[in-house]
């Protein structure tokens, strides 16, 4: 009897909350209908930023799906955003991890970007900002920086004296290789155009494709031991590679100190006072995440602004004749000019407004169960911020598509990328804004005021200004789908 009544108890105990609505997954927030196994993958498809900001449009700007198995939250207002990278900073600032990352010498356990917030993390963080970042220590590598903005300048003249096509974002990558690895190094790793020295930039691709491509075993972690294609074995190989030359370059500096002022002396420096404060090994996983964060993105930025200048070209005199007015016509503009050139600034803020480089940022995700806006963001959901969407929404910006930086140059209350205005974050905002941010502004204003201070532009045969192609490709980066290609004239 006693039995048959437990059994009857329990089979009654287990209708109840079976029938009985989860009352988390009542508030979870809305999102398109979510299909067996797979989810909403199949509604992604090749441009996220894209499909995702539609989708949203429908569902709000908390919206949920399932990413393969993943469940995600996509984030896509200013002020949604603001939620969770500021009011519950904290909360959102876990990671989810990606396979290949994680898979490659366990480089989410030692990276400033992978990192939980947690004390190793906080020292690395400190350690950029008041040994690497620093205005004092970027202004000690200048001069390491402004060499290689005078071998693009070069190179670019070159070509206009032999009226050679000038691949853009070919010659843009090349020079923000060099200026991290000047600034980290005090050498150079690429040069122009030669082959020869092609090692360093394909390796960094390599890291970036193994980590920007769409790879199930992040959708399916079930997936991992199989890595179906491959991806785990090539980032394994690519990182391996990366660190043998980081090896090299550490070595030598090890032999011989008190050479050069740049980021890596300061960081031996610190191991050499105290290895517990950071490791060897420590080094070469920041020296990663620099060369992948700093380069891609800084590359992919300046060839989406001179897209965008060379479609507009009243735009691209105006921006040419404030550097020459204010500079000096045959003078190479140094760092601390940009604070001088107004209308420079405000085409790097539309550029950063039209073309993030990272439309998504780094994926974040929540420690804990989550109110936003109303509904639950439930514990370890990854977060998705479409900074993208903030950028195209036309509830915050007039004419959402025309590039028009004059929308930045609005008195005192301007906008800004830094973090504090959260219709524009390229770089994020709260304790997980990039660490970079520093030197990226100074690389991406010096590289595009040297191109277009100092040559003009024409297009190629028979191209006119609205037939250049705005296509993107998404990866890790946001990239141009078709690389920008003009003919550089000496002014
Ligand atoms: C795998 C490691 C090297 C890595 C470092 C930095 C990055 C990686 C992927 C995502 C990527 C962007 C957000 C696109 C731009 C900043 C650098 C960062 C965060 C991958």
């Amino acid at each position: 009897f006693l039995t048959s009544l437990l059994v009857i108890i329990s089979i009654v105990w287990i209708c109840i909350i079976s029938l009985s609505p989860n009352p988390r997954a009542r508030r979870l927030p809305p999102g398109p209908y979510q299909f067996p196994i797979i989810g909403n993958i199949l509604e992604l498809g090749p441009k996220p930023h894209r499909s995702l900001a539609k989708l949203s449009r429908k569902y709000g700007p908390v919206m949920s799906l399932k990413l393969g198995s993943i469940t995600t939250v996509v984030i896509s207002s200013p002020e949604t955003a603001k939620i969770v990278l500021q009011t519950h900073d904290l909360l959102f600032s876990s990671r989810k991890i990606p396979a290949s990352v994680s898979a490659a010498l366990q480089h989410d356990k030692f990276s400033l970007v992978w990192l939980p917030v947690d004390n190793q993390w906080r020292k690395l963080r400190k350690i950029c900002k008041e040994q690497m970042f620093s205005a004092a220590r970027l202004d000690a590598s200048q001069g390491l920086r402004r060499e290689k903005l005078q071998k693009l300048r070069d190179y670019v003249r070159d070509c206009s004296e032999t009226g050679r096509v000038l691949d853009i974002g070919e010659a843009a990558f090349t020079t923000a290789l060099n200026l991290m690895s000047a600034t980290l190094f005090s050498v150079e790793f690429a040069q122009f155009g030669s082959d020869s020295s092609q090692e360093m930039k394909e390796v960094v691709w390599g890291v970036m494709k193994c980590v920007g491509s769409p790879n199930f075993a992040d959708y399916f972690p079930i997936l991992k031991s199989v890595d179906p294609q491959g991806i785990l074995k090539d980032a394994v190989i690519c990182f391996g590679k990366l660190f043998k030359i980081f090896d090299r370059f550490i070595n030598e500096k090890m032999k011989c100190r008190g050479g050069n002022n740049d980021l890596v002396d300061a960081l031996i420096d610190i191991h050499q006072k105290d290895e517990a404060q950071l490791t060897i090994n420590d080094i070469k996983h920041l020296l990663l995440d620099l060369f992948v964060a700093g380069s891609d993105t800084t590359s992919g930025t300046v060839e989406w602004a001179m897209t965008e200048l060379l479609r507009n070209p009243d735009k691209m005199s105006k921006v040419r004749h404030e550097i020459r007015d204010i500079i000096g016509e045959n003078k190479q503009v140094e760092e601390s000019d940009i604070p001088r050139l107004p209308y420079l600034q405000a085409v790097v803020k539309e550029t950063f407004r039209l073309h993030p480089a990272a439309p998504f940022l780094v994926p974040h995700m929540a420690r804990s169960d989550v109110e936003v806006n109303g509904y639950i963001v439930p514990k370890h959901a990854q977060v998705l911020v479409n900074v993208w969407a903030s950028g195209r929404d036309p509830s915050i910006w007039t004419d959402v598509d025309l590039f028009r930086p004059e929308r930045f140059l609005n008195g005192n209350d301007q906008i800004d990328f830094r973090g504090k205005d959260f219709e524009l974050i390229p770089f994020g905002a709260g304790r997980r804004i990039c660490p970079g941010l520093p030197l990226a502004h100074r690389m991406v204003h010096l590289m595009l005021a040297t191109l277009v201070g100092n040559f003009g532009w024409n297009l190629i045969e028979g191209t006119k200004p609205n037939d250049i192609d705005m296509d993107e490709k998404f990866g890790l980066t946001l990239q141009k789908a078709v690389p920008l290609k003009a003919v550089p004239v000496k002014l």
